[in-house]
């Protein structure tokens, strides 16, 4: 049985590049990796849906934020089964967003913090109803809002198929997720949560496999 770690943070933070970075160094250590990006983008329809519904299409569909929240838990129902088989073969599964994304961001959508209703909801359709499997641990990388947001801005300026959608305008809200994030490592929410402000990919590799 593989471990299964979830990388966690906000939009520009580099999430991306540190999986990339991190999948490279175990594949080179001679580890079997395994990773898939939530949203599945392409491959799951409720996850185009609700991207589509961030860029403006859909009528009111992104002014619910539970409906929001339910189109990304069932992109990642979908993907249960094939997660569990990737962590039965391989040494590593490494998620880029998981759960969590749908608890900080929806429960920053309502002002709520880590310790309210929508948080709970959440592991309550996703971990008990989807049957979700849980990570053995979390990776928050907090980075400075202002560094992520500054991040997700110019990327959006320099890359044309990368618009930014409702949520990473949102200056105020990457601003709350920032702080339920910070509340679920604190509390350890489903499992231990390593925290990084750098994304030092050699360092994190190590710490990891230590646990
Ligand atoms: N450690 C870093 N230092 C500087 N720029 C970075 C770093 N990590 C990522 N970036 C840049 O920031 C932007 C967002 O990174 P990305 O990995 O796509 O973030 P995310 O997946 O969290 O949205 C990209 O343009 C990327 O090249
Ligand atoms: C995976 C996931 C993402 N989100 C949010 C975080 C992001 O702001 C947004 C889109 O995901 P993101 O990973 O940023 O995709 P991209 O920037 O490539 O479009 O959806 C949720 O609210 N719940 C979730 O379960």
């Amino acid at each position: 049985m593989g471990q299964l770690i979830a990388v966690e943070g906000l939009d520009g933070a580099g999430k991306n590049t540190l999986v990339t970075e991190l999948v490279d160094r175990w594949r080179r250590d001679g580890l079997r990796v395994w990773t898939v990006t939530f949203p599945r983008y392409g491959e799951s329809v409720t996850a185009d849906l609700a991207a589509e519904a961030l860029h403006g299409q859909h009528g009111d569909l992104r002014e619910s934020v539970y409906a929001m929240a339910l189109m990304f838990a069932l992109d990642r129902a979908d993907a249960a089964d094939e997660i569990r088989a990737a962590v039965a073969a391989h040494d590593i599964v490494l998620l880029d967003r998981y759960v969590a994304s749908n608890a900080a961001y929806n429960a920053a959508r309502l002002s709520q913090e880590a310790d309210g209703e929508m948080v709970e909801w959440v592991r309550e359709v996703e971990f008990h109803r989807f049957r979700l499997p849980v990570p053995d641990h979390h990776v928050l990388l907090g980075v400075a809002p202002e560094v992520a947001l500054d991040r997700a801005a110019r990327r959006a300026a320099t890359d044309a198929t990368r618009p930014r959608d409702l949520y990473e305008r949102d200056t105020d809200l990457q601003l709350r997720v920032d702080r339920v994030y910070r509340q679920l490592a604190q509390s350890m929410w489903m499992s231990p949560w390593l925290s990084t402000a750098d994304g030092d990919p050699a360092e994190l590799a190590q710490r990891l496999l230590d646990e």
